[in-house]
């Protein structure tokens, strides 16, 4: 008689002798000498051409993107490196409205008529009354890309008082300015930018009757703001020409929510007061600093530290129109000495003189390399629409026909302006070209990393190395420990002066950017053991990478460690004779090579991710 598990059992099950056979397999084998050496290799082999496809994405990427920096440094150069706009407020309900308007407007030329005659001034870009704060930002936008590529940039506000500086550069809520859209734009472009990691600082002073107020000091306890801020700050120039202001305030910015927290913190600082053209007057130059530091490939060891200066200027004005008496009248004094520096600065830039006098003013001395050669300005002048501002109307457009005067040469032929234009069209198009390749390169970089990410993770299943502490993590866990680490560092150094020492995240981050390449080379050239895999730095997000020296890194690690002993423990712990420990569908999984030319890569990572979830 035959058992009735026995091989011609009739029920269609496999009969299992479990007298002789020994007990099978368990799914997850944790000893090596168990697998076949080769299965190991090969799993070894695909993470290493996973690799060396990151490491040639990666330099595609980086060529492109310096191709896209030149073109638009061309662009610029082309356009000229001081570029002004003009723009003219709208008619408030306050203001007396003629029949006849004394502006007219057209996309590059304004015409003023007064007492007979017609004066006309060019511009790079005229913006009309009706012109939205979407459309001056979009203009203004191309010139923070330069900030981002490393260049010291100043967006500045000129104009009368009352006729819209702070409304163009801070806005309202329902309309913000080109502050808060530039700040928003910045973390947008540099989250898109992952040749290199970008993070950004933030400082605010305000130029108050020549005195520098830090807007972003902590304020001490039982100390008003006005005691605290109202020091004066030291300007330093070091001997590569840069300026820095001793003792100001420099806090880290990580993301738009916090950037936009502190610039309302300092807005609210900034003295105003009222004045008969305007009820809520700046009565200051208040500047606000965002600095750019970029780490490169960490082959090159380059950072390169960009300033973006964004400057509502206090508003020029007739005294005695403004009916300023005692200290409004000194502030309008003050006002208009500054400006007046700024004035001789810019001229005497265009005549090219040897001598420029910063020294003049503390508005010039801190704008002094981001006035000069090499940086990029771009100056909006602001204009009333108002017969009864004719004349101060007439100072202001004179004021920016002197600057925009700078960039020699501005009348020219025809033909070559044609040239010019048609040039500036084939660099934007190269550029747009660029960007659009380092998209889908991008993309690309994701798509592997993920693979390669199941590929080190299998391993590690399989063959039993998760026990090591600088194993791998799941990708997921990582991101999730990314966005906390830089908040709970900011915490910790909130309102402290920064200055002097670099952010701590930024230092891991160029440490674990020397340990990724270095792994990168490895791979190039094939010799590299799992081991080097598993302590290769991981890149976590488009701007920010970590190291395993960080000691919060390592207690992520440690972490993660626990938990794939923990799926380990329990995947030891489950019967013999489980639907999961089936040894087939083991050895297939193990077999099989994830690759991203594989055809059933699909299946197989789906299969895949079913198990290890199942396990953790
Ligand atoms: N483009 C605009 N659209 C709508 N309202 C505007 C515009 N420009 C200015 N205003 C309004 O005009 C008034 C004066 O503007 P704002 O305070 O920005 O002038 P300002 O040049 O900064 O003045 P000051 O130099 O005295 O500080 C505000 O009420 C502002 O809302």
């Amino acid at each position: 008689m035959e058992s009735s598990n026995g091989p011609d059992s009739t029920d269609g099950l496999p009969s299992i002798d479990f007298s002789d056979s020994p007990p099978p397999l368990p799914t997850i084998c944790t000893d090596v000498n168990v697998v076949p050496e080769h299965e190991k290799n090969e799993l070894q082999q695909s993470i290493s051409n996973l690799e060396g496809e990151i490491a040639q994405l990666k330099q595609k990427q980086k060529f492109l993107d310096e191709k896209r920096r030149e073109s638009l440094n061309k662009i610029i150069d082309i356009k000229g490196s001081i570029r002004v706009f003009c723009r003219v407020r709208p008619f408030l309900v306050i203001d007396r409205r003629r029949i006849r308007e004394p502006i007219s407007a057209s996309s590059e030329k304004i015409a003023v008529k007064t007492a007979g005659t017609r004066k006309e001034f060019d511009f790079d870009k005229v913006f009309p009354q009706e012109t939205s704060q979407e459309n001056v930002f979009a203009e203004v936008e191309p010139i923070l890309r330069s900030a981002l590529d490393g260049h010291n940039v100043c967006i500045f506000a000129h104009g009368q008082t009352g006729t819209g500086k702070t409304f163009t550069m801070d806005g309202t809520s329902e309309e913000p300015g080109i502050i808060p859209r530039a700040l928003k734009e910045l973390f947008c472009q540099a989250s898109l930018d992952s040749s290199s990691s970008i993070s950004f600082s933030m400082s605010m002073l305000e130029v108050y009757m020549g005195n520098l107020r830090d807007l972003l000091s902590p304020k001490p306890a039982n100390r008003t703001y006005e005691t605290v801020t109202r020091c004066n700050l030291n300007i330093q120039t070091d001997p590569k020409g840069t300026v820095e202001i001793e003792g100001l305030t420099e806090v880290q910015i990580v993301d738009f929510a916090k950037a936009r927290w502190w610039y309302n913190r300092g807005r609210r600082v900034r003295s105003t007061s009222w004045t008969n053209v305007n009820e809520a007057s700046s009565r200051s130059h208040c500047l606000t600093r965002i600095t750019i530091f970029r780490n490169g490939d960490a082959l090159e060891a380059k950072r390169e530290v960009g300033k973006l200066w964004m400057v509502d200027l206090g508003g020029s004005e007739r005294l005695l129109k403004t009916g300023a008496t005692g200290l409004t009248l000194d502030e309008g004094r003050a006002i208009n000495l500054s400006l007046s520096a700024l004035g001789d600065v810019i001229a005497a830039l265009r005549r090219k003189r040897g001598h420029v006098p910063y020294r003049n003013s503390k508005l010039t001395q801190i704008l002094k390399d981001s006035l000069g050669h090499g940086s990029k300005v771009l100056m909006l002048v602001h204009v009333s629409p108002c017969e009864e501002d004719v004349g101060e109307t007439i100072c202001s457009l004179s004021f920016a026909k002197r600057a925009r005067a700078i960039e020699c040469n501005r009348e020219l032929a025809e033909d070559l302006k044609m040239h010019r234009e048609k040039r500036v069209k084939e660099l934007e198009e190269d550029m747009r070209e660029a960007e659009e390749e380092c998209r889908k390169i991008k993309n690309q970089i994701q798509k592997v990393d993920l693979l390669l990410r199941e590929n080190i993770n299998l391993f590690a299943a399989t063959y039993g190395h998760l026990k090591d502490e600088k194993a791998p993590i799941s990708p997921k866990e990582v991101s999730r420990e990314v966005i906390e680490t830089p908040r709970k560092l900011e915490k910790g150094s909130r309102g402290n002066n920064i200055s002097n020492s670099l952010p701590r995240f930024m230092t891991s981050t160029a440490a674990s950017r020397q340990r990724q390449s270095s792994a990168e080379r490895e791979t190039a050239a094939k010799a590299r053991s799992l081991r080097s895999v598993a302590r290769s730095s991981i890149q976590f997000t488009a701007s920010q990478s970590m190291s395993y020296s960080d000691p919060q890194i390592k207690a992520i690690l440690q972490n993660s460690s626990r938990k794939s002993r923990y799926a380990q423990e329990a995947a030891d712990t489950l019967p013999a004779e489980s639907p999961k420990c089936n040894g087939s569908e083991s050895s297939k999984t193990r077999s099989k090579l994830v690759t991203s030319s594989d055809p059933n890569l699909r299946t197989m990572l789906s299969r895949h991710r079913r198990r290890m979830s199942d396990l953790i």
